[in-house]
């Protein structure tokens, strides 16, 4: 006997049944299927960090106390509590976000948490809410599901299959449990502060991880959204989930839809229980809520120390969240509504198995291949972006080619010549390094988020980032190339075109890897500023400002090491070397006639193209390596 639920179709915008397994309709607290997943509770955790700045006298700071709790299934729990007092930490700590530093156990249903299995098994959604701001809803979640499903896929799933091979049962199912059906085709960076949130749940709930945590879900929301959202946490945890929440001050009104409050002060736990038994705790301590009053907002006020110091006869009493006394009996807190939510998200949509062997939904050239269909999506509608670099290009080369016109067959500009050759390699470094300092730090905090909750490897998102905007760069370095080289009148010949062309956009190439390597670590104010210095030092020791010859001895290691030296070299001798036969002089005497002169006085060397782009070859390998590495720290550390 199969039951159904009501789900949109994608396509005719009109309401269809889809059948849903009979474990759909039995999930809940008390269900056989929510007992198949577990609570999660702790004991004794402390957490410290070291302070200062001077490695050698580096203080430790308690964060959290030796504390302890337990979060059950079927149940939304609110970890609350003052600024600072150690909301983030515990909730970091629990989804296994932080590990350095943390003493005491975790433990799944009383066992040892195994990490790999928690990691499939739950997900972390950010207070910020990092989507994709030029994929629609439905490209977001199909997307997801692609990544998050692939492995997992049944012959009946295989039915109704995307243009991306993910069929669109589930995002369905998922975009109407979140009301998000009539957003499908609205662009996540348009969408409100509350649809960006449901979109954000939307995701990770693809997968049905039986426990989600979220960071302050209801922060920026106005009250109606942020009730919205957490009746929407509390129809998850119906489903059978165990829900953990960060909240600042949830209000009066908010308060039915949270099955346990647990509050921390000073890194200690002041409360834990139900919030129906708050008021009974506080006042058998001899604290009295006053009437009207919100017993979380005063139970705040006490552990703020707003009301004089109390913390530690809290902590006393709770026995720093060993005492679950105060989870039973709940009292319904009068809030003028009924908020208990009618409708319950089903857990299982037949792929909430957890037990398959991979770290990752689907293989990793499943996810290069989503992850590159992504990429090429977000480069199609960021056109203004792709336009203007294809344009700028054009324009700039147009306009040297103005400046510059017919000059490089005559002896008498060989050396105009030379500043155009330099200003080349200089403008082709500055807008690729440029481009990636501005774009690549908005990405950051979405592929933290995304390779945290297992979508996919960074080696399969390295390998994507790495060639998905290559084919535009070297369009671009191409229309640069062929105007200027035209324009201006280099030699006709096939080959140097083409060893003037993969020099430059090799060099580019480069640059756009330091560019992504800036924007790892510094956001796009501090790296637009100290980006640049990256590569400009080099530019000193090119050999255009100063000959290597000439510069003190102790400087001329620089030179041997400057890329800008060997770039160019190699556009020079692309240029003017392999036997260029003498040029024409159009005045009286012309001081450059034979290219091995110039080449010879600019101390530049000849042939040696090939040892010039392997040094550039080798520096683009070596900094893509660190790029990785630099990636693979700051995703360990970065939300
Ligand atoms: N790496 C660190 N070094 C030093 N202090 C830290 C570090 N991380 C956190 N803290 C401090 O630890 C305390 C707890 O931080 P946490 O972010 O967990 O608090 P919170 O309760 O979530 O605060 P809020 O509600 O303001 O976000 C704060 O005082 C914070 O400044």
């Amino acid at each position: 006997m199969s039951k159904v639920t009501k789900v949109l179709s994608p396509n005719k915008g009109k309401q269809q049944d889809l059948p849903l397994k009979r474990t759909v309709q039995k999930r809940g607290p008390t269900s056989d299927a929510a007992n198949r997943f577990s609570d999660i509770s702790f004991s004794d955790l402390s957490y410290s960090v070291k302070t200062g700045l001077n490695p050698l006298n580096r203080g430790t700071k308690q964060l959290l106390n030796s504390i302890n709790g337990e979060f059950k299934n079927g149940q939304v729990t609110a970890i609350i509590g003052p600024s600072g007092a150690g909301k983030t930490s515990l909730l970091n700590i629990l989804t296994g976000f932080t590990t350095e530093g943390v003493d005491g156990k975790v433990l799944i249903d009383g066992k040892d948490k195994n990490d790999t299995l928690f990691a499939k098994q739950s997900c972390y959604i950010m207070q910020d809410n990092h989507l994709q701001p030029l994929l629609t809803v439905q490209e977001s979640m199909t997307f997801a599901a692609t990544l998050k499903l692939g492995r997992r896929s049944s012959p009946k799933r295989k039915i109704r299959k995307n243009s991306i091979g993910c069929e669109t049962f589930f995002v369905d199912s998922v975009l109407d449990s979140m009301n998000l059906i009539s957003h499908r085709h609205t662009l996540a960076g348009t969408l409100s502060g509350g649809e960006r949130k449901k979109l954000s749940i939307a995701l990770e709930l693809i997968n049905n991880p039986p426990f989600m945590f979220f960071d302050e879900p209801t922060s920026g929301l106005d009250s109606t959204s942020a009730k919205q959202c957490l009746s929407i946490l509390k129809q998850l945890a119906s489903g059978g989930r165990t829900i953990i929440c960060t909240l600042h001050q949830p209000s009066a009104s908010h308060l039915n839809l949270i099955d346990n409050l647990y509050c921390l002060a000073n890194g200690e736990c002041v409360y834990q229980g139900s919030p129906g038994n708050l008021i009974p705790f506080l006042s058998s301590i001899g604290f009295e809520c006053p009437t009207y009053h919100n017993p979380v907002d005063f139970l705040i006020e006490l552990a703020s120390g707003a009301l004089g110091y109390h913390v530690d006869a809290l902590v006393k009493h709770i026995s720093n969240g060993k005492n679950q006394e105060w989870k039973k009996d709940k009292e319904t807190i009068p809030s003028g509504s009924n908020d208990t939510p009618q409708s319950v998200i089903p857990l299982e949509f037949d792929n909430a198995d957890f037990s398959y062997q991979h770290t990752y939904g689907c293989s990793v050239l499943t996810q290069f291949r989503v992850l590159l269909w992504r990429d090429i999506i977000k480069i199609y509608r960021d056109s203004f972006l792709t336009n203007t670099r294809l344009t700028l290009h054009f324009l700039v080369a147009l306009l040297l080619g103005i400046f510059y016109y017919g000059i490089g067959q005559d002896a008498a500009h060989t050396l105009d010549n030379f500043s155009l050759l330099f200003f080349s390699v200089l403008f082709l470094m500055f807008t690729s390094l440029q481009s990636k300092l501005i774009t690549f730090p908005e990405e950051m905090p979405i592929v933290s988020r995304e390779h945290f909750n297992g979508w996919y490897s960074l080696e399969a998102y390295f390998i994507t980032n790495s060639i998905s905007d290559a084919p535009i760069q070297i369009l671009s370095v191409l229309i640069y190339s062929i105007t200027v080289f035209v324009m201006s009148s280099q030699p006709l010949e096939l080959y140097r075109f083409l060893l003037f062309f993969t020099m430059l956009s090799t060099v580019t190439l480069l640059t756009q890897a330091v560019g992504v390597l800036v924007g790892i670590l510094l956001d796009v104010k501090n790296g637009v500023i100290f980006g640049p210095l990256t590569c400009l030092p080099w530019v000193i020791f090119s050999g255009f400002f100063l000959r290597a010859k000439d510069a003190p001895s102790y400087f001329s290691w620089l030179f041997e090491i400057s890329f800008m030296k060997y770039a160019l070299e190699g556009v020079m001798s692309a240029i003017y070397g392999y036997n260029r036969p003498v040029l024409d002089c159009s005045e009286m005497y012309c001081h450059f006639r034979m290219p091995k002169k110039l080449l010879h006085d600019l101390g530049l060397k000849d042939g040696h193209y090939l040892r010039d782009y392997s040094f550039i070859l080798a520096l683009f390998l070596g900094v893509k390596f660190a790029t990785y590495f630099v990636l693979r720290f700051q995703t360990s550390r970065k939300l």
